[in-house]
């Protein structure tokens, strides 16, 4: 698995590191896919470690690094950021079938789907924790210090990949997570289909119930916006409150008036993020 090719598709100098995009097959999803590297000026020189950033529904490997406006910071950190995509691509991958951007192509939901068809392809944890990471720490200038975080669903991701690998992540944050997936309209349709209608399967891929036998207390940075336009009914911050309070899980939740679901919400505050992470990442 660790022998894929990575193909270099583009490279643009940036605050005096690399942005730069790879092609590569993957066996896990059994399809070709792309992702994005912000590599610091410091990976020239030596190994560094990696922010995972999982974005959210209809986002590719690219949103994040137009918008979020990281790599500054990251260079000055030493940290790089990898930003696979949200789900597996291709004509043989089949979609939504009525064509929703709330599943399918753009909505992996970061988990491994156990029904058919979904289950041939739909593999994002197995990929985004075991896969993708071999590729890298074998090819690119990375090391093995790894932090996740994301945005939405890839908010949720993060979450679950965190809880459910103890040991795996330094650090761990959000933006406007899906906190409770099996009680959001979203989560309930993928989850439906992906792992099929029998809810204690669900439960396995759900950050609050999670959190309650998770192996380690890995600390929780959340940042949310009052104004998100999907807050009450998919996102549920609140109930990731009250999951950790119940077991005592460390959880920095900080509710921001006024912002919304955009990345100018990410902008305003990925700083905090970044360093959240690389003092974690580059403790000795
Ligand atoms: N297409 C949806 C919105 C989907 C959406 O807001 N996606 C978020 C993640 S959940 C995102 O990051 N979109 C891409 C972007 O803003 O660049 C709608 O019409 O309401």
């Amino acid at each position: 698995m660790t022998t894929a090719v990575l193909e270099e598709v583009a490279a643009s100098r940036c605050f005096g590191g690399w942005q730069r995009r790879y092609r590569h097959s993957s066996a896990t999803l059994r399809c070709a896919m792309v992702f994005s590297v912000y590599l610091p000026p410091q990976a020239e020189s030596g190994r560094v470690p990696a922010l995972y950033w999982l974005s959210g529904l209809t986002c590719s490997d690219e949103n994040f690094m137009h918008k979020a406006g990281a790599q500054h910071l990251a260079a000055e950190l030493g940290v790089a950021i990898v930003a696979p995509d949200t789900s597996p691509r291709g004509a043989h991958v089949p979609g939504d079938p009525e064509g929703a951007w709330d599943f399918g192509h753009g909505a992996g939901f970061y988990l491994d789907a156990t029904q058919q068809p979904w289950a041939e392809n739909y593999r994002m944890h197995d990929y985004v924790v075991r896969e993708l990471p071999a590729l890298i720490e074998a090819q690119l200038p990375i090391d093995s210090r790894r932090a996740i975080s994301g945005h939405s669903m890839g908010g949720h991701g993060a979450l679950v990949c965190a809880l459910r690998n103890p040991g795996r992540y330094r650090a761990v944050s959000a933006f406007a997570p899906i906190s409770h997936a099996i009680d959001s309209p979203w989560g309930q349709k993928a989850f439906a289909r992906y792992l099929g209608e029998g809810r204690s399967a669900w439960k396995e891929w759900d950050a609050c119930e999670l959190i309650a036998s998770a192996g380690e207390r890995l600390p929780l940075l959340v940042d949310q916006g009052e104004a998100d336009g999907f807050l009450l009914a998919q996102l549920q911050p609140e109930k990731l409150r009250q999951a950790c309070a119940a077991v005592g899980h460390p959880l920095r939740l900080r509710v921001h008036p006024a912002y919304d679901h955009s990345y100018y919400f990410i902008a305003s505050f990925i700083d905090d993020h970044l360093r959240h992470h690389a003092a974690a990442l580059l403790a000795p």
